[in-house]
């Protein structure tokens, strides 16, 4: 059985399909990219994935329980966890009560020292343990981005949406990164990626889906895809950071 699953998944925004009749599932332990050009939907199957957005029609699955229609703490509770494309923390607390806060509001309530201890081994996770103490204002931005990945995994989850988590960051960083999710990865986390910059994906993914207009073009191999006529002409006049 698919661990996600995402069935004719439809989202209208006024006169634009911004997604269109979208399915495709991942298995339990699965990482998966999510590509495609500017503004082709990936980040507004994210959001219905996360319950940010209400789909239009279709559905959306997780481990044989049905997300569609739950506010979106509800589907925090199922174990979906995400990160923003526009890092999303709160600047004038530390990264210890930043991280604590989604210990308590993920899959299982954590209170007092048990959400300490989660939001501690995230930090860990991400490389800050040793600044858990500094307000989250003052970061760098690659330390955000670690943060806000902190955040999403002290939420326990079991599958982590990444919305373009690499973006923004130079190469010894981004080195650091992919090490990161493939760790994340190799411990057992579900992980859907949207992700431009195609080395990372290749390093990452065995499988992309790619959408072109809100609607899914391709669901192969990572290769295949790459050089797919269909993907290859959607990407033409796109931006594909190699
Ligand atoms: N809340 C919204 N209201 C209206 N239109 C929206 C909203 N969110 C997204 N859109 C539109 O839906 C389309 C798909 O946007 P989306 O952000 O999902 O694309 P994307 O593939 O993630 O793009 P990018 O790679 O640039 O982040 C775009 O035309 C966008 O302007």
């Amino acid at each position: 059985m698919s661990f996600l699953r995402i069935d004719r998944a439809v989202k209208q925004f006024g006169g634009l399909r911004a997604v269109d009749e979208v399915s495709f599932s991942l298995q339990r332990g699965e990482i998966v990219g999510l590509l495609g050009p500017n503004g082709s939907g990936k980040t507004t199957v994210i959001n219905l994935v996360s319950g940010a957005l209400p789909v239009t029609s279709g559905e959306i699955w997780l481990d044989g329980r049905r997300l569609t229609g739950l506010r979106c703490d509800r589907i925090a509770r199922a174990g979906v966890a995400r990160t923003f494309q526009l890092v999303r923390t709160l600047p004038s607390l530390s990264l210890m009560e930043n991280v604590m806060i989604t210990a308590v509001f993920g899959r299982s309530t954590h209170w007092g020292e048990k959400a300490r201890r989660v939001a501690e081994d995230a930090l860990a996770t991400v490389g800050l343990a040793e600044r858990a103490s500094a307000v989250a204002g003052d970061l760098t931005y690659i330390d955000q981005k670690r943060l806000e990945l902190a955040r999403a995994l002290a939420a326990e989850p079991e599958i982590l949406l990444l919305d373009e988590w690499l973006a923004g960051l130079n190469p010894t960083e981004l080195a650091e990164g992919v090490a990161l999710i493939r760790r994340l990865h190799e411990g057992g986390l579900t992980i859907l990626m949207v992700e431009h910059i195609i080395d990372a994906v290749r390093a990452l993914c065995p499988r992309v889906v790619v959408m072109n207009s809100g609607r899914l073009i391709a669901d192969e191999a990572t290769e295949a895809a790459l050089s797919d006529p269909a993907v290859v002409s959607a990407y033409l006049g796109g931006e594909v950071d190699a």
